[in-house]
């Protein structure tokens, strides 16, 4: 039985007055940079007034290190690379040795992280402060000095040249020719008063259009989740290229063949998207559509036949989950691929799949531009675990969302109706957590959401185990969310790989259940623990409506792509827009959750929960 919340179930165990831990003073003074991560206020507040313990109201979290409140959750992550080779650096003696090291954004010693790949060591001067961590800004391209008053048309032209979209008339001397795209071309065209036909539709895009990645202008690196170029935060324009049909392309669509490829985990929408670039290609007049069966392995294995693919075929695909085409992980050797690609006489290859795919299908445009052969990749950014930067979602995601707060829903309804009942639910997400902090949010019915940006210790005082005892007291029944990726550093490693090279994660999940288990026993009280693992469920079901949307622009921008001539760009949404993207700036490192951002800080809110360290 579905019962709501509050009106159907029955009710949970009388409450009874919290659990309450001692006090203790949370002081992030003398941390060097990181105690400039709060204001002098709240510094002097963290230290003179310790607040009390489970306090449901969202605390300062302690010990943040001040340059994530400069990137959002896309650029997260290059942040963890930076600390990682200052540190390697540091410890190979070519850095400032002074301690502690928190990467730190001054005037003068900066690390900004949005968009830099490189980090490279600065200037340390003499302070009597602990020296901070000193990276200076760099990016792929261009060094930047702020106090260089042309430094943002700089970045701008760095920017430009980066966001460039590679295509195929960098390698061929080629001549356009008229779309075969209008969705006029079957209507007898109006005349103006004159007789004469006019072409009123104006639906192509043209190549100089952009659209802006970000549009917020932060005041101060230290608004929540701010992106900031400089210390000063200054407003600098990024502008990526718009996506859509142009009135000019550079294949003969009769002359056209075309492949769809799907690579990777299974993903809503994956249907969606094939359906959608079969129906486009046709409609540009291509006849000559394959789909490769079962990811890049379908090009080498023997045995796999190219599928021949038409509207007619593909028409009702959406309506069921999976992929039409098979997908598959490892086995990827870009020279067969590409030999393959070439004896099939392959002009176009769309590619669906994450960022390993990405990795692959750019790798498959470098090789085809070496052996200087006329094929557009274009790919489709699909994983459930939306960890692909720069983009605002990948399809799939917003599905995978859904399902999974379906899950925590039952075990919502298992804990509240079970005298001490705690739910427990394991999420997807290789390397973030996105999926959990968001079916933690939608859901509104979780207690405690772990993901593994945000580091946790189940045991001690201020452990999760310890939260839960207090959650059984005051509520009688909690609910908990746990990333796959969440506390990997709490688990054994088994070190093993998949067939593409990710890692086996080691399962967060039972080990948590095992754990709860043990604790309540342990303690003499009684819980009643039921753990849920939706595992494939979340990502083996179709599309719902937002992400049959999504998949349906994609797709279609994809061949739009393709016509016009570009090779090695992915089609995706920023910023509400869609674009294309050159892989190379998508694929550097998996997008992670900031927990600086607002998003994350709102999970926070909703669920109550106090850090776990
Ligand atoms: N760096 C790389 N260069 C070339 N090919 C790669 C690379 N990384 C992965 N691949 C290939 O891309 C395909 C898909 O990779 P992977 O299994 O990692 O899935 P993914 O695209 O990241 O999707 P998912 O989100 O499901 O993990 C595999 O066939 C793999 O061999
Ligand atoms: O299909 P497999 O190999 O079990 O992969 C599972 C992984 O794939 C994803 O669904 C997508 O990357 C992850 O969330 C998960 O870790
Ligand atoms: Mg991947």
């Amino acid at each position: 039985m579905c019962c709501s919340p509050a009106s159907l179930c029955p009710p949970g165990p009388t409450t009874t007055p919290p659990l309450r831990r001692p006090p203790r003073a949370r002081c992030v003074e003398g941390r060097g940079a990181a105690s400039e991560y709060h204001s002098a206020a709240t510094t002097r507040s963290l230290c003179s007034t310790p607040f009390p313990h489970r306090s449901p109201v969202l605390r300062p979290r302690r010990r943040i290190p001040a340059s994530p409140s400069l990137l959002d959750d896309n650029h997260f992550e290059l942040v963890h690379i930076l600390i990682k080779m200052a540190v390697s650096l540091k410890s190979s003696g070519s850095f400032c040795s002074t301690p502690p090291q928190w990467l730190h954004s001054t005037r003068d010693r900066i690390l900004y992280g949005y968009s830099h790949s490189n980090a490279k060591e600065c200037t340390c001067k003499k302070t009597k402060r602990p020296a901070p961590l000193c990276v200076k800004a760099t990016s792929t391209k261009v060094e930047l000095d702020f106090n260089d008053p042309s430094w943002k048309q700089k970045f701008q032209e760095d920017w430009d040249k980066r966001f460039n979209l590679p295509r195929i008339t960098d390698i061929y001397d080629l001549k356009p020719r008229p779309t075969t795209f209008s969705l006029k071309k079957n209507r007898s065209p109006a005349g103006d008063e004159n007789g004469t036909p006019m072409d009123k539709w104006n639906g192509y895009v043209n190549s100089d259009d952009r659209a802006l990645l970000k549009v917020i202008k932060y005041s101060s690196p230290k608004s929540a989740g701010a992106e900031c170029i400089d210390p000063d935060c200054s407003w600098v324009e990024q502008r990526v290229h718009r996506a859509g049909p142009r009135k000019e392309i550079y294949y003969e669509p009769e002359e056209v063949k075309a492949a769809i490829v799907t690579c990777g985990g299974l993903c809503p929408g994956l249907n969606d998207v094939i359906r959608q670039i079969v129906f486009t290609l046709e409609t540009y007049g291509v006849k000559n559509i394959v789909g490769i069966p079962f990811g890049y392995r379908g090009f080498f294995e023997k045995g796999l036949k190219e599928m021949p693919l038409s509207r007619h075929l593909v028409e009702n695909i959406n309506l069921a989950g999976g992929s039409f085409l098979g997908v598959s992980r490892g086995g990827a050797k870009t020279s067969e691929i590409v030999d393959s690609i070439q004896a099939r006489r392959i002009d176009m290859l769309f590619v669906l799949g994450g960022n390993g795919t990405h990795a692959g299908a750019n790798a498959i445009h470098e090789e085809c531009r070496k052996r200087k052969l006329k094929v557009s990749v274009v790919a489709v950014p699909k994983t459930i675990d939306n960890d692909i930067l720069l983009m605002d979602k990948t399809f799939g995601f917003d599905t995978a969302v859904e399902e999974a707060q379906r899950a925590i829903n039952s075990a919502y309804i298992e804990a509240r109706s079970a005298y001490h009942g705690i739910g427990l639910v394991k999420l997807m997400g290789r390397s973030s957590g996105f999926i959990a902090m968001h079916a933690s949010l939608s859901s509104g019915q979780v207690d405690v959401c772990l993901i593994p940006e945000v580091p946790f210790t189940l045991d001690g005082e201020y452990g999760v185990l310890r939260h839960l005892e207090h959650l059984l007291k005051t509520k009688g029944f909690c609910v908990v969310c746990v990333a796959e990726a969440a506390g990997q550093e709490l688990l054994q490693k088994s070190g093993a790989t998949d067939a593409s090279g990710n890692v086996i994660l080691s399962d967060i999940g039972v080990h948590m259940q095992q754990k709860i288990k043990m604790h309540f026993k342990d303690i003499g009280v009684p819980a009643d623990v039921k753990y849920i693992d939706p595992t494939y469920m979340v990502r083996a079901c179709r599309a719902n409506a937002s992400d049959a949307i999504l998949c349906t622009v994609l797709g279609q921008n994809a061949v739009h792509g393709a016509f016009a001539g570009f090779s090695g760009i992915t089609s995706c949404i920023c910023n509400t827009h869609y674009v294309y993207l050159p892989i190379t700036e998508v694929i550097t490192v998996p997008k992670r959750v900031n927990p600086n951002s607002r998003m994350w800080h709102r999970c926070l809110t909703s669920t109550g929960q106090p850090d776990f360290h």
